[in-house]
């Protein structure tokens, strides 16, 4: 499991650490474990040519000490100083011993504009032109400006020199966290460093693993500094070994009402394919059988024979242990108030998000899963989309607790979360390629299979978001792949999971 844990519970945990460790051996820790990992991404050190952006807390700090370390094998290193008369003391004295050397870097953006350029009116052409070229001739930019101290958008001066970075062909590494990105949420207020890279310590930030944060990140690489950090995290991230545990294997007393029966109520004339899609996901998952609800009885029993299906109505069918209702739907609001009247848990997706009555699924007493989109979880808070994909964390919570229910918010980092608080599960398997039509139907499809097999909504989400990605990642294979090919890929994503 990969766990990220808030800036409060990693602030403690370096309290309790520090009382007991020489002064400055924390960041002695740090420092080394972000010199190896620049060494690592230059190959080469000696000869090297390094840039340091440190502003005046302990992340410049730790640029300071590590930019030693790289002077010491060899590299030229410069620091340029947001603020030099507040600089890290210690790591400055290093990086000058170790033969460094330090530009200005304050007063650099103009004043009185908002271009967060380098340019005429800051402290001087000159020294302006200087940090400018250093950073376009540098091999590595060391991002030392802001640390889990940081607050909001990067002031202009700092924002300034992240312009030049990502102008720059230079590589450039985060300390801890890309600066400008907000660690506890994953929000970005105005300007943040792209990274390719970010060394994180002790523990992944949330904002490390949820976007839009999480793209400025680039890959991340945890060093351990031994901090002892509690048992529940802010967010977690399933693994193969994690995912593998979870997943329901039928045994030799297993028959299909054991494994789970489950129910589907989606599709309309109009939209048949997203009941085709449903099923087709829900056979990949785990249930001992599906049955399926509604009008595209035809067209489901042509694609998967298996299917158990009947035009009664959800209230009128047989047994089943879970219900996905809502893919294409279209305007059946009276299958989807029958459906959150049965006492099993249920899955909502797409049409029958917009359909369910709030109290009706706040009543419910067997567990309930939201699955929207951005859009879809944007209408149920009333609130633009954008709000919602800039504040996904936030926006997984309020519609969880408004609810009453489990939701899944779907996108690149897909969020899932329980209506009680606690931790948030993020899926690390997302990728680009499922922004597909359909697919979305499949997911529906494979989550309410793993709830007819008995698995919680925090699992079954979870569990069923990996397995789509990975599903999406096999389907895709660096070209474009449909809804279809999705489900169809979802047995080798077990069998991967389960290879370990
Ligand atoms: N925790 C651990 O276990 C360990 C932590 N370690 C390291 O310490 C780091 C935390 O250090 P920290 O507490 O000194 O804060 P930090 O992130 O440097 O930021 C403060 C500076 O940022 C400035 N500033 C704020 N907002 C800004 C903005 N929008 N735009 C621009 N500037 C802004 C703020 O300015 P001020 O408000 O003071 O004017 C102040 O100068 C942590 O991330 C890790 O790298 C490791 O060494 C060892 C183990
Ligand atoms: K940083």
């Amino acid at each position: 499991m990969r766990t990220a844990y808030s800036v409060e519970t990693v602030r403690a945990a370096e309290r309790e650490l520090m009382a007991r460790l020489p002064e400055g051996a924390l960041m002695q820790r740090a420092a080394a474990g972000l010199a190896a990992a620049c060494a690592d991404l230059l190959g080469r050190v000696y000869g090297s040519r390094v840039v340091l952006l440190v502003g005046s807390g302990d992340n410049g700090g730790d640029a300071l000490y590590a930019g030693a370390r790289l002077a010491r094998r060899g590299a030229g290193v410069t620091a340029v100083l947001l603020a030099p008369e507040r600089a890290h003391a210690g790591g400055l004295d290093a990086l000058l011993r170790a033969g460094g050397s330090v530009e200005s870097g304050g007063s650099l953006a103009p004043v009185g504009t908002d271009d967060a350029r380098v340019a005429p009116g800051g402290q001087g052409d000159g020294q302006a032109r200087i940090v400018a070229e250093l950073i376009g001739r540098a091999d590595l930019v060391v991002d030392g400006i802001v640390g889990i101290g940081g607050k909001g958008g990067l002031r202009p001066d700092a924002a300034a020199l992240a312009a030049l970075a990502a102008d720059s062909r230079a590589a450039v590494v985060a300390v801890d966290l890309p600066s400008g990105i907000e660690a506890d949420t994953g929000e970005v207020h105005g300007a943040a460093v792209r990274a390719d890279l970010t060394v994180t310590f002790g523990t992944h930030k949330p904002g490390l693993l949820i976007d839009p944060a999480r793209v400025y990140a680039g890959s991340v690489r945890l060093v351990d500094i031994g901090l002892a950090l509690p048992g529940e995290a802010e967010l977690e991230a399933l693994q193969h070994a994690d995912v593998a545990a979870l997943l329901p294997m039928p045994g030799a007393e297993s028959d299909k009402y054991r494994r789970g029966v489950l129910g589907i109520a989606a599709g309309s004339a109009r939209y048949p394919g997203a009941a085709v899609l449903a099923v087709s996901g829900a056979l990949r998952g785990g249930a001992g059988a599906v049955r399926y609800v509604g009008p595209a009885a035809d067209a489901v029993i042509a694609a998967f024979p298996e299917t158990l299906v009947s035009d009664r109505g959800p209230a009128r069918v047989g047994r089943v242990q879970a219900w996905v209702v809502g893919p294409g739907a279209g305007d059946d609001a009276s299958s989807v108030a029958e459906v959150l009247g049965a006492e099993v848990p249920v899955l909502v997706d797409a049409d029958g998000l917009r359909l369910a009555d709030r109290d009706a699924v706040r009543a419910r007493r067997a567990p309930t899963l939201m699955t929207p989109h951005a859009g879809e979880a944007a209408a149920l808070l009333g609130v633009s989309r954008q709000a919602v994909e800039g504040a996904r964390l936030d926006s997984v919570r309020e519609l969880a607790a408004a609810y009453g229910a489990t939701v899944l918010l779907k996108g690149a980092t897909t969020l899932v979360a329980d209506a009680g608080g606690g931790v948030v599960r993020v899926n690390p398997t997302g990728t680009a390629w499922l922004a597909t039509a359909g697919s979305g139907d499949v997911l529906s499809g494979l989550a309410g299979s793993l709830l007819a097999a008995g698995l919680s909504a925090l699992d079954a989400g979870s569990v069923a978001a990996y397995l789509h990605g990975l599903a999406g990642r096999f389907a895709a294979d660096g070209a474009p792949a449909g809804a279809h090919d999705v489900a169809a890929a979802i047995p080798d994503a077990w069998r991967d999971v389960r290879a370990g």
